[in-house]
C-alpha cells in the first residue's frame, strides 16, 4: 500500500522549498502527499519579501479536518512561524498520535530571512521536540536549540547530536551542509548508535530547499523501510541525486532549486 504522508509547513511560490518541495519529494519517493499550510511566504530563489502567518486555529482546523478522515502514515513538520502554530501542532500530535513524525526545525531561510520568531525557539525545543521521532537541524539550528556557539568542525558533530538527543529527540540527524569541504557530512544519532553519512559535495548554487527535500524524503521512505537509518541513508542518496540533476533546471537568479529526479523521467 502506498503510504499517506503529510507536510505541515510554509509555502514557496518558486517551488524549491517548503510545501512545494515536500510534495515533489513525497511523490518521487513513492508516497501519497498531503499538506497543511502554516504560512504563506512570498519568496523565490533570491529571498523572502513577505510572510503571512496562518492563524493557529486555522492550522488546527486543517489538521483536524484532514486527520478525522485520512490515515496518515508519516508526518514531516517544517516552518511553523510562531509559538501559537507550534502549540496547534503539538495538540494535534497528542490527539492523533501519528506513527512517524520528522521535525525539520526551520528557523532561517538560506537568504538569511527569519522563518521562526526568536521567542518561539524555546517552545519548539520544550514542547514539540520531545514528541517527534526524528529532528533534522542544520548546524545553526542545532546551536540555537542548545544555546551554544555554532560548531565549525565535523569532528564535533557527534557530541552536538548527543546533546540534542538529551533534549528528548529519539533520533537526531545533524546536517553539516553549512561546513566547507569535499564531502557533505551529516551525523545520525539514535538508539544508542551514531553514524556518519557522507556524500560527495555537489558543486552547485542550486541548494535552495535541500533541508526540506531531505526531511520530506525521509518521511516518505520511513513507512516503506524497516528503520530510521535505512530511510535516512536512502533519502540522503535521493537528495544527492537531486542536487546533481539540478543543473538541468533554469529557475530564478539566486539559490536555485534541486531537481526531483526520478529514474524513469
Ligand atoms: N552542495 C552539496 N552537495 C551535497 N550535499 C549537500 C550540499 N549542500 C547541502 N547538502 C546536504 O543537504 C542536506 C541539507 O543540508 P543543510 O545543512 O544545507 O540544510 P538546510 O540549511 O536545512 O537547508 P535549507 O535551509 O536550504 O532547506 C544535508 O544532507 C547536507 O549534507
Ligand atoms: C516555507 C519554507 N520552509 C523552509 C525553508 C528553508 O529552506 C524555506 N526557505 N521556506
Amino acid at each position: 500500500m502506498i503510504p499517506n504522508v503529510l507536510s505541515v509547513a510554509g509555502t514557496d511560490p518558486s517551488g524549491g522549498a517548503g510545501i512545494q518541495a515536500d510534495l515533489k519529494a513525497f511523490s518521487a519517493n513513492g508516497a501519497y502527499g498531503m499538506s497543511v499550510i502554516t504560512a504563506l511566504v512570498a519568496q523565490t530563489t533570491t529571498g523572502v519579501t513577505a510572510v503571512r502567518e496562518v492563524a493557529p486555529e486555522f492550522v488546527t482546523a486543517q489538521l483536524d479536518t484532514l486527520l478525522d478522515d485520512v490515515r496518515v502514515d508519516a508526518v514531516k513538520i517544517g516552518m511553523l512561524a510562531n509559538a501559537g502554530i507550534i502549540r496547534a501542532v503539538v495538540a494535534a500530535i497528542d490527539r492523533y498520535a501519528p506513527r512517524h513524525v520528522v521535525l525539520d526545525p526551520v528557523m532561517v531561510a538560506k537568504s538569511g530571512d527569519r522563518l521562526l520568531a526568536p521567542e518561539a525557539v524555546a517552545v519548539l525545543r520544550d514542547e514539540l521536540l520531545p514528541r517527534v521521532d526524528l529532528i533534522t537541524p542544520n548546524l545553526p539550528e542545532a546551536a540555537d536549540l542548545l544555546g551554544e556557539p555554532e560548531t565549525t568542525s565535523a569532528d564535533d558533530m557527534p557530541a552536538v547530536a548527543e546533546r540534542l538527543a538529551a533534549l528528548g529527540a529519539k533520533q537526531v540527524l545533524l546536517k553539516g551542509g553549512h561546513l566547507d569541504g569535499e564531502s557533505s557530512v551529516d551525523v545520525l544519532h539514535g538508539g544508542g548508535a551514531t553514524e556518519f553519512l557522507t556524500s560527495p559535495r555537489v558543486a552547485t548554487t542550486n541548494d535552495h530547499g535541500t533541508g526540506c527535500t531531505l526531511s520530506a524524503a525521509i518521511a516518505a521512505l520511513r513507512p516503506q523501510r524497516p528503520d530510521w537509518p535505512s530511510a535516512v541513508r536512502e533519502a540522503k542518496q535521493y537528495l544527492t541525486t537531486a542536487l546533481r540533476e539540478s543543473h538541468r533546471l533554469d529557475v530564478g537568479h539566486g539559490h536555485g532549486p534541486v531537481h526531483h529526479f526520478h529514474q524513469w523521467w
